[in-house]
């Protein structure tokens, strides 16, 4: 048996056409959707996720401004041009792609963007509106992303063993969230965790998110089982998964591919969160 293939790009496809329409109404009632994209360094793998942001931005037609800044900046530097994108009622998102360079602090960069624009979902307001179920922030682009790839499978997340590899804030922790809120019986594994091999296998739906090219091999994965590759790791230029692709094909019931599958539908969701925070401030 082999797996069906998550196809990332024909789920994004058919959710941008959804939020082109969108965005040509807010355009109708006079509000521009506007974000600014803030890019520190020249980090090989951030220029191309912000050049794949600016190009979906002009996709759907929202108007993005990209601030590329020298690596050696202050933290000062930085935290001022957040508080003015804060102040300036034509930005509606502000992201600042991660990773930053080590002698800037991110939580307090990420502390400084006004809630109410930060269309990562990276805010501590957002992540705790989350967490406590309470709605109407934002939500992380990844895992909002891969709850949309799950539901184009057809399989129901209810009372299903959910398995996270990866504890970030970015991805590991929300995942968890959303597929716990989705009634998912959920468990987290990471670098300390013990019998991970055993856990996993208990998976109907495997998320991994850990950072390790092919890390999850054929005999890690249940049989039919939804799984989910976050991994973007180059090993000699090329773009590995987190999970070995040609092994899990054999056993899953579906699975993601590295490039076209989880990459996609994060930019897809970041576009949805930026209409979202423009319909908001109108
Ligand atoms: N503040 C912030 N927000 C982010 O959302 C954020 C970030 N920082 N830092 C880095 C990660 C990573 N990320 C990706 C987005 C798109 C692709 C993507 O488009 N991937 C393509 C392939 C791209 C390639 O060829 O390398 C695909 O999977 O098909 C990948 C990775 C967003 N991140």
């Amino acid at each position: 048996m082999s797996a069906q293939i998550i196809d990332g790009k024909k789920v994004s496809k058919d959710v941008r056409e959804e939020l082109k329409a969108k965005c040509e109404d807010l355009k109708a009632k006079g509000v521009e959707p506007c974000l600014a994209v803030v890019l520190v360094g020249d980090d090989p793998g951030s220029q191309v996720y912000v050049r794949n942001k600016e190009r979906g931005c002009a996709e759907v037609g929202i108007k993005s401004i990209a601030y590329r800044l020298d690596a050696g900046i202050t933290q000062q530097t930085l935290l001022e041009l957040v508080d003015k994108l804060n102040r300036d009622p034509a930005v509606h998102g502000i992201l600042v792609q991660l990773p930053l360079p080590k002698h800037l602090d991110e939580k307090e960069v990420l502390r400084l963007i006004d809630p109410k624009k930060d269309v990562d979902g990276f805010h501590v307001v957002n992540a705790g509106s989350l967490f406590t179920g309470e709605g109407g922030g934002f939500v992380s682009c990844t895992p909002q992303g891969i709850m949309r790839l799950i539901a184009s499978t057809g399989v129901s997340i209810e009372g299903k063993n959910a398995v996270v590899i990866g504890r970030s804030n970015i991805v590991g922790k929300p995942m968890a969230m959303l597929l716990l809120n989705a009634n998912a019986t959920v468990t987290v594994c990471h670098s300390r965790t013990k019998n991970l091999k055993e856990i996993a296998k208990g998976a109907d739906i495997l998320v991994v998110a850990i950072g390790r090219p092919e890390f999850v091999t054929g005999d890690m994965i249940k049989s039919g089982a939804v799984v989910i590759d976050v991994g973007m790791n180059r090993v000699d230029g090329k773009l590995k998964g987190d999970v070995k692709f040609d092994e899990a094909k054999e056993v899953a019931g579906y699975v993601t591919p590295v490039p076209g599958g989880v990459g996609p539908t994060t930019i897809t969701m970041l576009l949805s969160n930026t209409l979202q925070a423009a319909e908001a401030q109108g």
